[in-house]
């Protein structure tokens, strides 16, 4: 018996993001009728999750192929996109059939990158493990992978027929990973939904485990601030940059990382680079930044990075998507929960910001 809420993502081909408990029995409905070949791509190191997802899918009588990938990043590259490829052709993966991410974030882009590559485009349901996969990474049809010159460089729009977020598997996520998440979630508040930093503000330990008090609240919000954004603006050719907040510098510690950073941690330390580079262009006071740190920082994210690394950082903020030609643009806070944009911001500006949040 399932609990859930829906929030539907509009756009040409409308979804719903199903949150609660029991969710899964979606699973066939969204898969559809004409399917009859399902390939369910996850993590390898996550069997106990994905075996509810075949019994479900196979119980519905669909000829279902397990294809793990590798864990978390290690999925996201175009190697393991060419092995998804073939294995599709070697179980006749048709245009009438279906594919199913399950897992983190990492499996949900690689699997939605799949779906949209495969023959040019074929159903894909989402069904997100991870508390970032559910409140960001499997709603807004944003699928890719990574190259060795950056995050997330080569991908496509590629919305899901739907998403189920099955609250239960948040138990088992690890606490870092967890609160990797909840720097989304902030992010959100920060954008456009303040009452998600007071829920964080009550009661950060709470808001830091999936058996908090607010969990549930806090997801729908997170995804209904998604769902509105992407609704209005599925290939980000304005308001979606607002998702974006952070990013820019996020991005380029990833990559410094060799992407074994996760990517809340740099997310978080992103958003106060912003808000610094905000504040240092005037656009928002000393408290709305503060306020930035106070809230990363109770639930335990990074708020500062290596003094050091800023050249290479610099370097690798120039293939950011929202740059221009020659000039970097950012997502910055006007007031909290309204953004603007900072585009060609001198190079004086960007290094007095990133002072601020190094050490
Ligand atoms: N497409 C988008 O709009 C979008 C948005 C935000 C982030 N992202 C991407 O999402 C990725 C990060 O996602 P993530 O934080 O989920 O990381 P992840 O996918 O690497 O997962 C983190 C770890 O948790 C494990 N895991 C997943 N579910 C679990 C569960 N229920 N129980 C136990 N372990 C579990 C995974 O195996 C992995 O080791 C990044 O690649 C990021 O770029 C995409
Ligand atoms: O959905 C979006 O749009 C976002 O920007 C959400 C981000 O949290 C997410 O990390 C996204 O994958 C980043 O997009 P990119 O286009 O900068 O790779
Ligand atoms: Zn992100």
């Amino acid at each position: 018996m399932s609990d859930a809420s829906r929030i539907t993502v509009s756009g040409e081909q409308p979804y719903d993001v199903v949150i609660g408990t029991g969710v899964l029995g979606e699973l066939p409905a969204l898969v559809g009728e004409k399917a009859r070949t399902v390939a369910v791509v996850h993590s390898a190191d996550l069997p106990e999750l994905v075996r509810p997802v075949l019994d479900v899918l196979r119980g519905a009588g669909y000829a279902v192929h397990a294809l793990p990938v590798p864990d978390g990043e290690a999925a996201k590259n175009v190697e393991v996109l060419a092995g998804l490829w073939s294995d599709f052709a070697r179980l006749g993966v048709t245009r009438s059939d279906a594919i199913v991410g399950v897992g983190g974030g990492a499996a949900t882009d690689l699997a939605g990158f799949a779906a949209a590559s495969w023959l040019r485009g074929v159903r894909c349901v989402l069904v997100p493990t991870t508390l970032l996969a559910m409140v960001d990474a499997a709603v807004g049809g944003k699928t890719g992978i990574n190259i060795a010159e950056g995050k997330n460089l080569v991908g496509a729009f590629a919305p899901p027929a739907g998403v189920l977020c099955e609250l239960g598997t948040l138990a088992t996520v690890p606490r870092e990973d967890y609160i990797s998440g909840l720097a989304e979630t902030i992010k959100a508040g920060f954008i456009r939904d303040p009452r998600i930093l007071e829920l964080v503000e009550e009661d950060p330990e709470g808001a830091a485990s999936p058996s908090g008090p607010h969990t549930r609240e806090l997801v729908e919000r997170a995804v209904q601030v998604k769902a509105d954004v992407v609704g209005a603006d599925l290939k980000e050719s304005g308001l979606r940059e607002i998702l974006n907040y952070g990013h820019t510098l996020a991005h380029a510690i990833e990559k410094v990382e060799h992407y074994a950073f996760r990517h809340g941690h740099a997310v978080a330390i992103g958003c106060v680079y912003a808000a610094e580079l905000g504040r240092l262009a005037g656009r928002i006071d000393a408290d709305l930044v503060a306020r930035h740190r106070e809230v990363f920082a109770s639930v335990g994210l990074p708020t500062s990075y290596r003094a050091d690394a800023w050249p290479a950082l610099r370097e690798v903020m120039n293939v950011d998507k929202k740059t221009r030609g020659a000039t970097l643009r950012f997502v910055v806070l006007d007031s909290l929960g309204e953004c603007g944009r900072l585009a060609g911001p001198s190079e004086e500006l960007l290094q007095a910001a990133y002072l601020e949040v190094a050490r």
